[in-house]
């Protein structure tokens, strides 16, 4: 836990306090806090070394000592797995490369324009884009990656042939959706799948490996068409021997299977942490990752707690180093993908380059990578070992060269010289490309790759791609294709320098990694040895207004039943510690639990169903709706039944008759006194198990702070945990055991009520601020 102040006094502290409110008992309050104080206090202790031996079992040694031989840690593997995805994306490229090549004669067969044959295209790049997040969705929660790979593999050939028997152009559009959204199983579903089938220490050279497929496919789709043509075949000939040659392809790979999450980190991971608590545990370590703590002890079993879908995309655009990865996709698709388009327009007008030039000089580029990434793949895999910065760099740098060195090439007079320079720049992104996929996919958690593809695939063809087209249809149309090729340099230097900078973050979204993981068997570990852990337990929260951090590794606990004041000078983060509990402020860093499960990234009504209700300071109902149909809302919100509701309708009005004196009027016309009372009859409604009231006698006269207090002590006695953040320290001293006290988004103290009143270093800055208030009111 953070260093606080009276620390050693908090636990064992808080039962000295006399007064507890606690329908428990302040010694049996306290027995219990010190007991989960324990458990936290030996997690942490072990908690740096898990982490380093954690790093080095990721495949990040700290050396630069050369990896073991791929022969040799693949061995037991074996290639299939790589070979079959290999060859799934060989033929990713077979439809949409077609529909390019062959755009002319499909066009003359319909009689529709080249521009048709465009939105057709567009559409196919839009369905494999959009497709990746349902197919990633899809396989969430149970390993089925390898069967909806292949399935889909399936899917796209049977599209193929059917566009080839297509009667409009319409139809056909039809047909290259359909592909279109299979295929976009290859952006979302095989960079996890290689991801976890081999090794950390491998993963760099096996999609280096990988990534020549990709290339391959570039080629491997004009050589296909070309080859058809000495056949003769028209282009319904030539999309039914793609499709029945996919379908061969596909069959290869039926014996594709699903390692499982996180096979190759978190299992061990685990592995470590057994080893380091030599626990004795009903979960073996080889078994696959466990879904994450999926049930919160005491809440209906339906009450799981594993994220969802969006949930998990929410959680990864918090990590800092995905943020600007896909800020740099986005700008590298700005670039790239109209640069595929653009450059042959650019090869015909300036250097009048045919229909055969322009193949060879596509094919010659194209494989003049496939060694190089041969040869990258080692060096990636040593630069992630020593230290993963240096992957993003080396990206980043990769980048900026490739970009500024097409750029120049448009620029050459020489025709070798402008395709040496072309050719260098292409393998440049290629590697690079190889390189910032390492960097995305080692620092998700397992669990979460498919979905970081899948944002990857949507930055990069979706948002970048379609501004990157429309960007330079627009230069091409002014001032022609070297201006056009010239203007790319300014994206791609962006999206260079945004990789090159997400070298900053990653060693700490690592660690982070790393240490949830830890956490999470600790905690296992912890439950399943009968140790206790408390009702809310934040570790080390970090939270932020955008760029603005306002808690640094904050920690929390509150037990079952317990009253816990939350005091801190001005702007100190307390109602920010609130909005994290409950979920409107998602941290950026550590962690959130619930009887050891985990709802750091859980949306806030999900959190409501788990028992926490959050009073927020202010007036927080709904101001147009009367006072009884507020606390309707709150009770039918949660699903209640009529006459549970209609209980707590009671209970609240007998509770503050001042309340139903106006139980019809509207909530914008009352006191803030009365307003306050209707905040708390939701709690009588909802029946929380965690309370957090902010701000509740701010402003308020103190025979009506008297009543809303003695409600706070009913709700309390009734074994409901309260969190009561106050301006008032004698208010929130008078009702709470135990107290916690924040200054500048850092706990400053942790202990007992009686304990802080003896602190008056700390309590001076508000009780000056007390005092300044009462001369200025
Ligand atoms: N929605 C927001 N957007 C940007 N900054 C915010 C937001 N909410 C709070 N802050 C800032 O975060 C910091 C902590 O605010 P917070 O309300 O959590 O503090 P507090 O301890 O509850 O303060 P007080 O006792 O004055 O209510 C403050 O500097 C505040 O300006």
């Amino acid at each position: 836990m953070t260093a606080v102040g009276d620390g050693s006094t908090g636990s064992a502290g808080s039962s000295a306090s006399g007064g507890s409110t606690n329908p428990t008992g302040s010694g049996e309050a306290g027995r219990r806090h010190a007991e989960a104080a324990a458990s936290i206090e030996a997690i942490e202790r072990s908690r740096e070394r898990l982490r380093l031996a954690g790093r080095r079992s990721l495949g990040i040694t700290g050396s630069d000592e050369s990896p073991v031989p791929l022969r040799r840690a693949v061995a037991e593997i074996g290639w299939y797995p790589l070979v079959a995805l290999m060859a799934l994306i060989l033929i990713d490229q077979f439809l949409a490369g077609g529909l390019l090549t062959l755009g002319p004669e499909i066009s003359r067969t319909f009689g529709v324009g080249a521009s048709t044959i465009a939105v057709i295209y567009g559409l196919q790049a839009l369905a494999m884009s959009l497709a990746s997040f349902p197919l990633t969705a899809m396989v969430q929660h149970r390993p089925r990656r390898a069967l909806a790979a292949v399935g889909s593999g399936f899917v796209w050939a049977v599209a193929t042939v059917f566009a080839g028997l297509a009667t409009g152009a319409w139809s056909m559009a039809l047909f290259i959706c359909v592909y279109g959204a299979a295929s976009g199983s290859v952006r979302s579903l095989h960079l996890p799948l290689l991801f976890d089938t081999y090794p950390a220490g491998t993963r760099a050279r096996i999609y280096s490996l990988y990534m020549t497929a990709l290339w391959g496919s570039l080629i491997l789709a004009p050589a296909f068409i070309a080859l058809m043509s000495v056949f003769h075949l028209t282009w319904r000939g030539v999309f039914l021997a793609m499709g029945c040659f996919s379908f061969a392809v596909v069959l290869v790979t039926v014996r594709l299977r699903d390692p499982g999450f996180g096979r190759w980190d978190a299992e061990r991971l685990r592995a470590v942490v057994h080893e380091e608590r030599t626990v004795k545990t009903t979960a073996a370590p080889e078994a696959p990752e466990p879904e994450q703590d999926r049930t919160v002890p005491g809440a209906p079993d339906s009450y799981e707690t594993s994220l969802r879908f969006f949930e998990v995309v929410r959680r990864l655009l918090l990590i800092p180093t995905i943020r600007r990865l896909l800020v740099g996709y986005v700008a590298l698709g700005v670039m790239l993908t109209p640069l595929i388009t653009f450059f042959n327009f650019f090869l015909d007008e300036q250097w009048h380059q045919g229909r055969v030039g322009r193949a060879v000089f596509g094919v010659a580029t194209n494989a003049l990578a496939l060694p190089c990434l041969l040869l990258a793949g080692p060096r990636i895999e040593r630069l992630y070992a020593r230290n993963p910065a240096l992957v993003s760099r080396f990206a980043g740098l990769l980048l900026t060269v490739g970009v500024v060195l097409i750029g120049v090439s448009a620029l050459l007079p020489v025709f070798v010289l402008m395709a040496a320079a072309n050719a260098v720049g292409m393998v440049a992104f290629a590697v690079a490309i190889t390189a910032i996929s390492t960097a995305l996919g080692n620092v998700v958690p397992a669990r979460m790759r498919a979905h970081a593809a899948s944002l990857a695939n949507i930055a990069l063809y979706g948002a970048g791609g379609l501004v990157g087209q429309l960007f330079l249809s627009g230069v091409y149309d002014r001032s022609g294709p070297v201006v056009a090729i010239v203007s790319l340099t300014v994206p791609g230097v962006i999206a260079g320098v945004v990789l090159f900078g997400s070298g900053k973050t990653i060693n700490e979204d690592l660690d982070r990694m790393v240490e949830e993981i830890v956490e999470q068997e600790e905690v296992s570990a912890v439950l399943s040895s009968g140790g206790r852990l408390p009702m809310l337990s934040c570790r080390d929260l970090h939270v932020g207004y955008d760029d603005v951090k306002v808690l640094f590794g904050v920690s929390f606990t509150v037990e079952e039943g317990e009253m816990v004041a939350l005091l801190g000078t001005n702007g100190a983060g307390k109602s920010t510690l609130l909005k994290a509990i409950s979920g409107l402020a998602p941290p950026t860093g550590g962690s959130v639990r619930l009887h050891g499960a985990d709802i750091t990234y859980l949306e806030p009504q999900r959190r409501v169903h788990l028992g926490v209700c959050h009073v927020a300071g202010g007036r927080g109902s709904f101001r147009d709706l009367t006072v009884v149909e507020n606390l309707r809302t709150y009770g039918y919100a949660l699903g209640r039944d009529r006459r549970a509701v209609e209980r707590g309708l009671e209970a609240t009005f007998e509770a503050f008759p001042r309340l139903a004196e106006r139980r019809d009027q509207r909530a914008s016309t009352m006191s803030g006194g009365e307003n306050q009372m209707l905040a708390l009859g939701r709690a009588l409604i909802m029946r929380p198990r965690l309370l957090l009231i902010d701000e509740l006698s701010l402003g308020l006269a103190p025979k009506i702070v008297g009543e809303l207090l003695e409600m706070v002590r009913r709700i309390n006695a009734e074994g409901t945990a309260v969190v009561l953040v106050e301006q008032s320290v004698n208010i929130a001293l008078s009702v709470a055991d135990h107290a916690y006290f924040m200054e500048k988004g850092e706990m400053r103290f942790d202990g007992s009520a009686a304990g802080l009143l003896g602190r008056t270093d700390l309590l001076r800055a508000v009780f000056l601020r007390g005092a300044t208030q009462a001369v200025t009111s």
